[in-house]
């Protein structure tokens, strides 16, 4: 896939690269990457348990220095922006996570987890926090009246995870990074989270990568599929194109194994 640097691109990364341990016990959980994300696109990263995608998902929101290369985002190096840099860079790149349960306090009202978005909005923005929180809520489908009060264990998985959503939301970030988030949600509503990702997307022009594990979901769901492989980007390219005509055997290997959508695992 040739490198894109037209004006759509929102994200790129050029020889991104992170190892771990050293000698005979290094890893190179991240190596060579040239991943380009275009705007208003969901671009899905899949790839096996091990294959390095949330290594790499981690080095993109800044949560860990990469051994070598850069992340240019919207024209910009924030390769190692640190502080109050890498504080705005949050309120442009956000993430929702695997296991929504594993990122907030099992008893904090889910009032208390939105407000904790509020502490990267700008402070001229904060005083309407409390309708930032109920819009937010609205975009994923949830009722600020019945939800804000509520503890974690008061709500489904899919609403939990509508709720980590809603807090990336309220950033109205340009990036979200969606990593594993509809994973351990049951089919149906799997499905419900997919089709917003889609709206935010189609509505928002928000531009979304979406790290997964099933090709089959990554079809659901992407504009381009990129292909991650002990660490490479092994395949990149439209959707339809990387599923229809896969040239790299690691992806051949994907498509036999891919679980129906409407399977629960
Ligand atoms: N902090 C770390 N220290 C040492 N090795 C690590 C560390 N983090 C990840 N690795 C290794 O890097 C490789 C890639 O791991 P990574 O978690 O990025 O893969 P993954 O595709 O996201 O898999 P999973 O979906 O299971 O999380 C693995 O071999 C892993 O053991």
């Amino acid at each position: 896939m040739p490198a894109e640097h037209d004006g759509n691109e929102l994200l790129r990364t050029e020889g991104l690269a992170k190892t771990f341990g050293r000698g005979k016990d290094e890893v190179r959980a991240v190596d060579g990457v040239d991943l380009h994300l275009r705007r208003g696109e969901v671009t899905a990263l899949v790839g096996q348990s091990g294959s390095g995608k949330s290594t790499l998902g981690r080095l993109l929101l800044r949560l860990a220095d990469p051994t070598a290369g850069r992340v240019v985002f919207g024209g910009r190096d924030v390769t190692a922006v640190r502080g109050a840099a890498r504080r705005d860079y949050w309120r442009e790149v956000q993430a929702v996570f695997q296991d929504p349960f594993a990122a907030f306090h099992q008893y904090r009202r889910v009032e208390a987890t939105l407000a904790t978005a509020l502490q990267l909005m700008p402070s001229e923005t904060r005083e309407s926090g409390r309708e930032a929180m109920a819009a937010a809520l609205a975009a994923v489908g949830l009722d600020a009246a019945e939800t804000l009060a509520k503890r974690p264990h008061e709500l489904s998985g899919g609403q939990r995870q509508r709720v980590m959503l809603a807090r990336a939301l309220m950033l109205r970030p340009r990036l979200l990074i969606a990593d594993e988030a509809t994973s351990l949600l049951d089919a149906s509503v799997r499905v419900t989270v997919l089709n917003l990702l889609a709206d935010l997307r189609d509505e928002r022009g928000m531009t979304v990568l979406f790290v997964t594990h099933d090709l089959g979901q990554a079809y659901y769901l992407a504009d381009r599929i990129a292909v991650m492989h002990r660490g490479r980007i092994v395949e990149s390219g439209p959707a339809e194109q990387v599923v229809a005509e896969p040239e790299h055997p690691y992806t051949r290997s994907l498509l036999a194994d891919v679980p129906k959508l409407h399977r629960s695992s």
